[in-house]
């Protein structure tokens, strides 16, 4: 799988009127919309390490809005887990899917959480031992699913790779590689993006809706081929790529704030 930081981008030119289009297409799919949105990158903007984030204070209750607008047909799906991930939005809870899909809070309330193994603990404290005097690399621990992030440490990609490769290899088959932005994650393989967006479409308060999924990153590519294959509308946010299946482009974190502060009215 590609590292989204190496996709080919498409020539700039015609970005601006792309961008419009994604807006007016986007408004007419929110008619009869579910909104299927990404947190990293796409509601909030990328911080130095995973703990620098900033929530804008307004966003939580803002989002809750734009939830109430769509009777109640906003899920986040994220590479978080479930648990950080409703930290941040408190004290509102979205339905949400976290690790990438493996994680899931229903509507109904109801919650299924992968818990790790003994044998996955001991791997996660491996992988910070061997990575302890990697000046640079973060190493997130999200229960279920371990993050080594390189953002501070760029130089450090190939080796941290092949390093990743590895431990993948030693968790088994019931793991994947997820790259990401400067990330490289080893994570349950048994769901992804599009799948949770699938299962949350099939619940009382999103059936029979346009599914509109955004997001900015390699992980979201699955849940932008399930909306486009269930009927709905997918938008990349970032400079326009070539190689998505996204079918609308937002340049910004920023600009999907503002199409969620204008929705929430
Ligand atoms: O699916 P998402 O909600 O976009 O989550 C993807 C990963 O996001 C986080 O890492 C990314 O954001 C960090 C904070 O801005 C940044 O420092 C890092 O370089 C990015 O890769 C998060 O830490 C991961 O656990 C998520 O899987
Ligand atoms: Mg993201």
């Amino acid at each position: 799988m590609a590292n989204s930081n190496q996709l080919p981008e498409a020539p700039p030119s015609g970005s601006a009127s792309r961008q419009e289009e994604t807006l007016s297409t986007l408004s007419s799919y929110l008619q009869n919309g579910a909104l299927f949105l990404d947190i990293d990158g796409t509601l909030l903007d990328l911080a130095p390490t995973p703990d620098e984030i900033f929530v804008p204070p307004a966003l939580p209750a803002q989002l809750d809005a734009v939830s109430q607008r769509l009777g109640r047909a906003l899920a986040l799906v994220t590479g978080r887990g479930l648990t950080y991930a409703d930290r941040l939005f408190a004290p509102y809870q979205f339905p949400t899917a976290g690790l990438h899909g493996a994680e899931r809070r229903s509507p109904d309330g109801s919650i299924f959480k992968v818990e790790p193994t003994g044998e996955f603990e001991r791997l996660k404290i491996a992988l910070r031992a061997e990575t302890a005097g990697w000046t640079g690399i973060v190493i997130e621990d999200k229960g279920a699913a371990v993050a080594a992030h390189f953002r501070l440490a760029p130089a450090r990609q190939a080796e941290l790779t092949e390093l990743m490769q590895r431990f993948l290899n030693r968790a088994g088959p019931d793991w994947t590689l997820q790259h990401g932005k400067m990330v490289l994650e080893i994570r349950p393989a048994r769901a992804n993006k599009g799948d949770a967006l699938e299962s949350f479409l099939a619940t009382p308060a999103f059936r029979g809706r346009h599914p509109i999924a955004i997001g900015d990153d390699v992980t979201d590519e699955a849940m932008f081929s399930m909306a486009n294959r269930l009927g709905g509308y997918s938008i990349r946010v970032g400079p326009p790529s070539a190689e998505t299946a996204a079918r609308g482009t937002l340049p910004s974190a920023e600009a999907v704030r503002e199409i969620v502060a204008r929705f929430a009215g």
